[in-house]
């Protein structure tokens, strides 16, 4: 886990990037992966300083290396989504008076209520949850309102975690922002507004009005409204940048800070998705990102506002049985190859002759299942098939479910879709051919190295046209195009896949 920074001139070419890596550049915090991974192992944080101080040393990292910031007309953010910042009272005086002579981390060192936040991995508040989807009638109400079901990472659930077990601590805390919004207003020097995006992951925005669910902020902890302020669209202007960095690094007094937000809105932007595009990335999980128009949330998966058209909406869908489920059926059927794989696939016909598989090597997340279960093309269940057939059952079906859960989330595939695939299968023609055949769609591939932090250079720029209606895609116009990899065959239209 790392901090890093992209920075990107008027043609939008990458013109700098640093990183600090958070257990080797900061080792004083003793973290693993970034992360403190908790002894009843269902709680997982970050401290919050450790954070400060790589903004510290990144920024120091930059000014060593002569990086120009007085050129730097507009800032923006990510951060990993759901984790939470928590303010302790007083803060804000100091957040508005940060002295130049201090780095970051010295001078916001006691003005955190929870040293600890909790992050996106924590799985601690099953009843937090229970409780919060009790409240407002049940998973598929809160799904309709917030659009997801109650999850146990989900900010709300966290808030009211910490309220449970240490009101006190809550009752000190002046405000609280999520990651994004905390790194937003490290740069702006004053509590930065959460963006709808990021602030859809928290089980408590009503995604269709983008205002605070009363009834869910209620649930949650008392007094909850004030400790949040209020929401902005993502690609608003917050401000200038702070008299800080003007002082200590020569910032412009005129540079801006776009609103920052969570990590896979900022890839969905760094990706240039447009309207019915997907993007499907195959690495060790595998993750969708859609831009949707017309949102019908579910159980599984998750509806947030679009980052960079506050009209439309994005879907998230994780499933955890990508390259790990298929590296196991290469070894068991292709002798550890893939290039064996492919030719299976290429020697097997589209639809595999009525064969279907769907295979859980671990617990699944979309759908939460588990185990292999094979059906012939009369329906019926199967111990086995033969090992191309199985190779084919298994891509379909991975491909299969994919879009039968982006289609439940109100997905559309448009003459116009393109599927953009990442990861380390993109690099597998033969698996991308079933990919667009399943879809009927073409399939580009991009680099998206960084898509989340290049995504954030894209929307710092975009945020300072965004209010004369200009979009992300005609700002980023310029910047290099995904590559055509493969088109569906002809003979896939007519396959009931
Ligand atoms: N030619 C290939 N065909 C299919 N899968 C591949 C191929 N090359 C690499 N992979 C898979 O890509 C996975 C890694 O993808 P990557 O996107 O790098 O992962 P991460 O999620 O760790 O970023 C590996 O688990 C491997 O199985
Ligand atoms: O929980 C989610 C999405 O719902 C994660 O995707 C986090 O947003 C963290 O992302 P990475 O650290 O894996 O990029």
């Amino acid at each position: 886990m790392k901090l890093k920074v992209t920075a990107v001139d008027e043609q939008l070419r990458v013109t700098y990037e640093e990183n600090v890596h958070f257990d080797t550049d900061l080792p004083e915090f003793r973290t693993q992966g970034g992360v403190y991974v908790h002894s009843d192992r269902l709680t997982v944080t970050s401290p919050v300083l450790m954070w400060v101080k790589a903004l510290d040393v990144i920024l120091e990292k930059m000014k060593s290396s002569g990086f120009n910031f007085a050129q730097v007309k507009a800032l923006s953010g990510a951060g990993q989504q759901h984790g939470s910042v928590y303010w302790k009272e007083g803060a804000h005086h100091i957040l508005k008076n940060l002295s130049p002579d201090l780095p970051l981390h010295q001078s916001l060192k006691a003005c955190f209520s929870v040293s600890d936040s909790p992050i996106w991995m924590d799985s601690s508040t099953a009843s937090q949850c229970f409780s919060l989807e009790k409240t407002v009638g049940g998973a598929q109400q809160l799904a309709n309102i917030t659009g997801s079901r109650a999850y146990e990472r989900f900010t709300g659930n966290q808030i009211a975690k910490i309220y449970s077990q240490n009101p006190e601590v809550y009752i000190q805390t002046e405000r609280i922002t999520l990651v994004s919004s905390f790194a937003a207003s490290l740069f702006l020097g004053d509590y930065a507004p959460i963006d709808y995006s990021d602030g859809s992951g928290m089980n408590l925005l009503q995604i269709c009005d983008k205002r605070w669910s009363m009834t869910c902020l209620n649930a949650c902890a008392p007094g909850l409204e004030e400790k949040l302020g209020h929401t902005v669209p993502s690609s608003s202007v917050l401000g200038s940048i702070a008299p800080y960095y003007i002082q200590r690094y020569g910032f412009s007094p005129d540079c801006k800070v776009v609103a920052f937000t969570g990590d896979n809105p900022a890839s969905l932007a760094g990706m240039r998705l447009e309207e019915g595009d997907i993007a499907i990335s195959l690495g060790t999980s595998d993750t969708l990102f859609l831009w949707i128009q017309e949102p019908m949330p579910a159980t599984e998966g998750h509806i947030l506002c679009n980052p960079v058209d506050s009209r439309a909406y994005m879907a998230l869908l994780c499933f955890k049985n990508g390259s790990l489920m298929r590296e196991r059926i290469r070894d068991d059927c292709a002798s550890g190859s893939w290039d064996e794989f492919s030719k299976a696939l290429t020697s097997t016909v589209t639809g595999n002759n009525g064969n279907l598989g769907f295979y859980f090597d671990v617990m699944e997340i979309t759908p939460e299942a588990v185990g292999i279960h094979r059906f012939n093309k009369d329906n019926k269940k199967v111990p086995d098939f033969p090992k191309e057939v199985e190779i084919r059952a298994l891509i379909e079906g991975q491909f299969m479910a994919k879009r039968i859960h982006a289609e439940k989330l109100g997905y559309k595939i448009m003459p116009k879709t393109r599927i953009l695939a990442t990861g380390g299968a993109s690099h597998n023609k033969e698996i991308l051919q079933v990919l667009a055949d399943v879809f009927n769609t073409p399939v580009y591939t991009i680099d998206t190295a960084n898509s989340a932090c290049l995504g954030c250079a894209y929307r710092a720029i975009h945020g300072l046209v965004a209010e004369t209606s200009v979009s992300l895609a005609d700002v980023v116009k310029l910047a290099p195009a995904p590559r055509l990899v493969v088109t569906p065959a002809a003979e896939a239209d007519e396959t009931s896949l």
